[in-house]
Formats: structure tokens, C-alpha cells, sequence
């Protein structure tokens, strides 16, 4: 660095006044607080934040303790924010990083606060910078959702199956509820592919999926297709015979599509039933599929187009 570069960055470094604009120039709402929590600086993009989201214009900051703020607020991430604010004041954390939701009543935000002491001063300050992290949040969901889908159809995939599953066997065992597992599988499909192309049965696979989903009416229900010509149904809360009644549904409701796969034969389906009823004892949910299983190659043994049910 020659001499007038040094000269022009000692300038600069050593002005209040070129710090401040510095500060006001980035987009991250930054706040200073002393020991006690108290705010001693806040920059332009904090201002305008508060501002913006219902502070009075102008409104001065400066005196308002950050850590009452935070130890008061409902949401339970501000308790947490005041938790690892503390961490960092005791030393116990060099820096905290918490990432948290901030949704307006039109947008959805996130936003990562970062916390750290401000090396070098004789009184000791600390700095927190909020910095809007909607775009990288967005795209994880986005991402989460594609790992959790299946593609052709949009219903959940083996991987969700897997989790939905495994949760709702918890809760069935907690709150003593019943848990229906039925599994499907198309008859006869392989051959509506031969004959139609599969650009056809994919429209068919599409709309088989609208019949699951069409009965999947609470939270606790979930609409899986495990690949091919396979799908599941996870039914929280629901009984041997209500599971047997939905399942009787999906199966009538598929037959009258009435789509022909080839001469004199129409689109069907096979399923099996298998609920965990309140008071029995299962191991694991992994039982529930075996036995669903077990059901689904009863009801293509007895010539297809039925529902087969077995009890644990
Ligand atoms: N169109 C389409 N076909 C698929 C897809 N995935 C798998 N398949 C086809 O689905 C068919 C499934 O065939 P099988 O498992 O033999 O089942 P099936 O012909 O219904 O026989 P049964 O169950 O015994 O009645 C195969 O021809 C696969 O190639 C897909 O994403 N799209």
C-alpha cells in the first residue's frame, strides 16, 4: 500500500463521522448494548425496520433495555435470543447465531441474529446484527419440500412416509388413539402402460392420487405414493372398520373412473388395511406395515379389485 492509500484509510478508520455513514450504509439492522442491556446505538436500518413495522417515526431507542424486550416477548425464539445474549456476556459463547421467523401480516420473513462482543474498548459492548435471511430460508423449504414429494403426482414420498409414520405411531401409543395404515397397488397397470404409452398411465397414476388425497381430510392423514403403481394412506386416529369403510371408498371410487387399460378390463386397485388399536402393544410401526402387507397380497390372492384387513 503506498503512502497516500494509508493515509486515505488511517482518514477514514479514524472518522466518527465516516463509521456512522458506514454503519447506515449496510442493509443488516445492527444495535450496540452495554453490559447491562441497555441499547447505546442503533444504525439507520434498524431505525427504519421499527418504522416500518409500526414504531413511531423517529422513535429514539437509545436507553431501552434490549434484554427486557427480548425477556418479555411471546414468542418463545426471544427467549432464546436473550439466553444466548446472556452466554456471550458471561463468556461462556464467543459469538450466538439464531436464525427466526419475522412474518409480516403479508410476507413471510426470516431473519439470523448474530451476537459478539466488541473487541478492543475499555467498557465492554456488544453487537447484534439481524440479517434478512428470507431468500436462503425460502429456497430450503422449497428444497425440503422437493426431498419429501414425489414429482409426478405431489404427494409424499417413501422419505415423509417414513417420518409421518413413525410420528403417528408415537402418538397413537401416547395418547392411546387408533392408527390405520392402508397400502395400494393398481391391478393390472403394467399392462394400461403397454397399451396407452406411458405418458397415458402417468395421467392415471395423477389421478388415482386425487382420490387419495380426496379422502385425506385431517392433519393426521397422509397421501404417500411409494413408486410405480404403489401407494399408501396414513390415517391418525382412525379405526379397523373406519379405515376398512375409507378403503372400501378409494377402491369403489378408482373402479369408476372407469378407465379402460384394455379390452373389457378397467383401471382397479388391491388394498390392504391394518390398524393399531388403542391397548394393543406394537414395537415398532414397521409391524403395521408388515401387516398391511400381508393384507394387500391376501386382497391380489383373492383376484384383485377388493380390500383385505388384518388386525395386530
Ligand atoms: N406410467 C408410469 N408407469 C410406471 C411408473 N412407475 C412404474 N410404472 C409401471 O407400473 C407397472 C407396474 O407393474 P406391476 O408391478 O407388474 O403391477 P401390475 O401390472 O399392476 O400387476 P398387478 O399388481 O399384479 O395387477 C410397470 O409396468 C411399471 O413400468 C410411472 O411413474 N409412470
Amino acid at each position: 500500500m503506498n503512502d497516500a492509500a494509508l493515509l486515505e484509510t488511517t482518514t477514514f478508520a479514524d472518522s466518527a463521522l465516516c463509521l456512522q455513514a458506514l454503519l447506515n450504509s449496510v442493509e443488516d439492522q445492527v444495535v450496540v448494548i452495554d453490559i447491562q442491556g441497555t441499547i447505546v446505538y442503533t444504525n439507520l436500518a434498524w431505525n427504519k425496520f421499527a418504522e416500518e413495522n409500526g414504531m413511531t417515526p423517529g422513535y429514539n431507542w437509545l436507553g431501552t433495555n434490549y434484554l427486557r424486550v427480548c425477556d418479555g416477548a411471546a414468542e418463545s425464539f426471544s427467549k432464546t435470543a436473550a439466553e444466548g445474549i446472556r452466554q456471550v456476556m458471561a463468556g461462556a459463547e464467543a459469538q450466538f447465531y439464531l436464525e427466526y421467523p419475522c412474518h409480516s401480516p403479508t410476507t413471510q420473513r426470516w431473519f439470523m441474529m448474530r451476537v459478539t462482543e466488541i473487541a478492543g474498548l475499555e467498557s465492554r459492548y456488544f453487537a447484534i446484527a439481524h440479517v434478512n435471511i428470507t431468500e436462503r430460508k425460502l429456497l430450503e423449504l422449497k428444497v425440503a419440500k422437493l426431498s419429501m414429494h414425489d414429482p409426478l403426482t405431489g404427494l409424499a414420498n417413501r422419505r415423509l412416509f417414513n417420518s409421518f409414520l413413525h410420528n403417528e405411531w408415537r402418538r397413537s401409543q401416547r395418547e392411546q388413539v387408533p392408527l390405520t395404515l392402508i397400502l395400494l397397488d393398481l391391478d393390472h397397470f403394467k399392462s394400461c402402460n403397454d397399451h396407452f404409452g406411458h405418458l397415458v398411465g402417468d395421467e392415471h397414476l395423477q389421478q388415482v392420487s386425487q382420490v387419495l388425497l380426496s379422502v385425506c381430510q385431517r392433519p393426521t392423514d397422509l397421501a404417500c405414493r411409494f413408486g410405480g403403481d404403489e401407494f399408501a394412506l396414513v390415517l391418525g386416529n382412525t379405526n379397523a372398520a373406519a379405515g376398512l369403510g375409507l378403503a372400501e371408498k378409494v377402491r369403489s371410487t378408482i373402479e369408476n373412473l372407469n378407465i379402460k387399460i384394455e379390452d373389457g378390463l378397467r383401471l382397479t386397485s388391491s388394498l390392504g388395511i391394518a390398524t393399531l388399536e388403542p391397548g394393543q402393544q406394537m414395537e415398532q410401526e414397521n409391524t403395521l406395515c408388515s401387516l398391511a402387507d400381508s393384507a394387500l397380497y391376501q386382497a391380489k390372492a383373492a383376484g384383485k379389485n377388493c380390500c383385505k384387513q388384518l388386525s395386530c
